[in-house]
């Protein structure tokens, strides 16, 4: 499509969003690090100059580690890649770099590979950085193990000192020590657990637990063990809770301690609290010692790039932690995740159960005689007790809790924007009472119709014609059931998870909305394309709520086609929220997001041409950027860029160019943007607040632009607000 028709938005968006899946944006971040190029580059020169002539760089990514061995002079350099794109794109780097032919580079995993079938003898030494957050999801043990056992020469032993590092086998990176630290932080906490009691005006109690898809205990694997943040650049900051603990230490070339990682019994921790506040996640990084010399480090007061791993505790108990206490966690290595769960509170010689993550069919401490399962304690610590297990089934079975995705939670948890969708949605009510009060029931095709059948028994006066609202988000929202609370509506929910819908049931009913007011429209419809029709062939809809803005931060594609569909199955006075979104930008001078959106020349590569091959996959927007923490200078104040009316499309204009003054002096790299949506016309939500689950988006430039103060810059807002020069 793009070749067909370049500027036709939807096709290049698209082929952002392809760009974006087959190559991740960590790779402009690693290549960008000069100090960890550097490090590597120093520790595989340092093993090929004292004897490791064979090499294997496991992960090879774009090549940059074998080329370093190959530079550093190893006689015969082997690499694997699994990524088909990132193979391609390794072997045009080996080539553009003059050892096309010295580099022998596999589209393989490690693990298939097999000598001689692949490469002709073990090598004397392996150099890989396939690492994550969490130190081992990308598999690094699994390959290790499999590498040490037939891929490697054997390792230095001390039966024979005496044989040559060219007869002995070794890995760079020589091992890691794993570090962990409990925090207490509101921006992880509003992800990953229900944090109100109330939300547009419907109490949450009866929603059970929620759970978002990041956990250590549950068996499913729709959930992952840990999730990732960069901890010193979230919205709020965090709260140590405990001082940083050594997790682990493993030796990456000692093959029975790779081989006994994940039989090791749970190991247990109890770590000395010396923080006051609620226990929020436990955080993780990692130091990699690439060998005696010199190690990398992911912690998050080093200001490298890398996000550490988060535990976030599910289970939503009020036990604030306080000096004194000891958090007590396990550590586990199942099936080859590293897994930490803060199990339970000590103080004042008594533990507390904190339940997150006892295996679900691990029988739960039975309350005793006294309904309290600790009998031991005293009055206080049973209260806290109790209500540290409250919502703990007494059974032994697995507690039940419903999974929402942790921008489906945030949402939730957005106070703010559920009022302001409240109050817009009670005064379209009140309008359109108002105006049938006036002209009695809406004319024309909004007549009910009564079915044609003997007349009801008695006088049963059918009540005023329900206002028929309908809820085409996407995922989980409570906004129809808002709607219904409201009275004499019947509203239809696009929530399709039978779970999901569960949770709606279970609110209405404690929230006193009848059974009848609320309808779930997707199992209406046969096809889901004909999402956008009437309630029924007699009826109109007074609202029609749509999806606008998705959480990454961009205009969710469709949009205007859906509003002009939905337009036209409005009763008159019926409206579609929202009505309008304002689309605002600044400009900014941020080295970080250009870190993250290309790279940056050769010198950040030790002098490798590698940045014309992987800029291939820049993109020109960038997405889920949290603007709130992002290290920048403004270099203009907020300007409206473009408008897009919901009910007037044609009265939009993406194609107006727009003038922004620069407000100071420097280099433009980025014009990041985000939305103000009109519910109505007094009520609007801004996807950039603290409150927000929306992250925002960025047109990164291709090339910064200096500005002095005052000079006159020219956006042109296509439908992706893309840049031309200067005035
Ligand atoms: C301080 C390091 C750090 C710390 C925290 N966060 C991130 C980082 C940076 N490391 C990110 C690399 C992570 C991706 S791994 C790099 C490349 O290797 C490939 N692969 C992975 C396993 C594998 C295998 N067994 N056989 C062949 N190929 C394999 C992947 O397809 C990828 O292209």
């Amino acid at each position: 499509a793009l070749k067909l028709k370049p500027d036709y938005p939807e096709a290049k968006e698209n082929f952002y969003r392809v760009a974006n899946w087959l190559v991740e944006r960590w790779h402009f971040l690693m290549l960008n690090d000069r100090r960890r190029n550097h490090k590597y580059q120093q520790a595989i020169q340092k093993a090929v100059e004292g004897g490791c002539n064979t090499v294997l760089d496991i992960g090879t990514g774009t090549g940059i580690l074998g080329m370093c061995a190959k530079k550093a002079g190893a006689a015969e350099v082997y690499a694997c890649e699994l990524s088909k794109t990132m193979y391609e794109l390794a072997c045009e780097v080996v080539t553009a770099n003059g050892m096309n032919g010295r580099i022998k580079i596999l589209h393989m995993k490690s693990l298939e590979m097999e000598v001689p079938k692949d490469i002709p003898k073990r090598v004397s030494l392996v150099v890989t950085e396939t690492v994550d957050a969490g130190l081992f999801g990308e598999g690094i043990i699994e390959s290790l193990i499999h590498a040490w056992n037939h891929l490697l020469l054997p390792p230095q032993s001390t039966q024979d000192p005496s044989r040559p590092p060219s007869q002995t086998g070794r890995v760079i990176p020589a091992g890691a020590t794993v570090f962990g630290m409990a925090v207490q932080c509101l921006e992880i906490r509003r992800h990953h657990r229900l944090c109100v009691s109330e939300v547009g005006g419907l109490a949450t109690a009866a929603a059970g637990e929620l759970h978002s898809p990041v956990s250590c205990s549950s068996e499913d694997d729709s959930t992952e063990p840990y999730t990732t943040e960069r901890l010193s650049r979230l919205p709020g900051g965090y709260t140590p809770l405990t001082e940083p603990f050594n997790a682990l230490d493993i030796d990456f070339n000692n093959v029975q301690e790779l081989e006994g990682l994940c039989s090791r019994e749970v190991s247990r921790v109890r770590l000395p609290v010396t923080g006051e506040g609620l226990l929020d996640a436990l955080a993780v990084w990692f130091q990699l010692h690439l060998d005696q010399e010199s190690s990398l480090s992911t912690g998050p007061k080093e200001d490298t790039c890398w996000e550490q791993a988060i535990y976030p505790v599910q289970t939503p108990h009020n036990f604030p932690l306080r000096p004194g206490d000891e958090l007590i966690v396990e550590i586990s290595c199942r099936d080859a995740y590293l897994r930490l769960c803060s199990v339970a509170v000590a103080r004042d010689g008594r533990e507390f159960c904190l339940d997150d993550c006892l295996d679900p069919d691990k029988p739960r401490n039975n309350p005793g005689p006294s309904g309290n399962p600790n009998p031991s304690l005293n009055a206080e610590a049973e209260l806290c007790s109790a209500l540290a297990c409250l919502g703990t089934e007494q059974s032994s079975g697995p507690r039940d809790y419903t999974m929402l995705e942790c921008a489906e939670m945030a949402l939730l948890n957005n106070q703010p924007y559920h009022d302001s969708f409240r109050r817009a949605l009670a005064k379209l009510i009140t309008n359109l009472k108002d105006a049938r009060s006036v002209q009695g029931p809406s004319q024309g095709e909004g007549l009910e119709v009564m079915p044609l059948t003997d007349p009801p028994s008695g006088p049963m006066d059918p009540g005023p014609d329900p206002f028929y609202v309908l809820d085409v988000s996407e995922g989980f929202s409570v906004l129809s059931l808002m709607a219904a609370s409201q009275g004499q509506v019947k509203a239809y929910s696009s929530v399709e998870k039978t779970q999901h819908q569960a949770v709606l049931r279970r609110l209405a009913r404690a929230n006193g909305v009848p059974e009848e007011a609320l309808e779930f429209w997707l199992n209406q419809v046969e096809d889901e394309q004909a999402v956008l029709q009437r309630p029924s062939r007699e009826k109109l809809w007074s609202a029609i709520i749509l999806d606008c803005v998705e959480t990454c931060g961009l205009v969710r594609q469709k949009l205007m086609e859906k509003a002009t569909l939905a337009r036209c199955l409005l009763e008159d006075g019926g409206q579609i929220f929202p009505e309008r979104i304002v689309v605002y930008g600044m400009l900014v001078e941020s080295d970080t997001l250009l870190l993250e959106s290309a790279v940056q020349g050769q010198e950040p590569t030790l002098g490798f041409n590698i940045a014309p091959f992987i800029n291939q996959f820049t993109v020109p927007v960038h997405v889920f950027l949290d603007l709130s923490t992002l290290q920048c200078r403004h270099l203009s104040d907020s300007v409206e860029l473009f408008i897009l009316d919901l009910m007037n499309t044609n009265a939009n204009y993406t194609n107006r160019d727009v003038k922004v003054q620069a407000s100071a002096s420097g280099r433009v790299t980025a014009v990041p943007f985000w939305y103000q949506i009109h519910l109505n016309e007094e009520i609007s939500v801004s996807t950039f607040n603290q409150d927000s689950h929306w992250k925002q988006a960025a047109v990164v430039l291709h090339q910064p632009l200096a500005v002095r103060e005052g000079d006159w810059v020219r956006l042109n807002g296509k439908k992706n607000v893309s840049y031309t020069g200067p005035t």
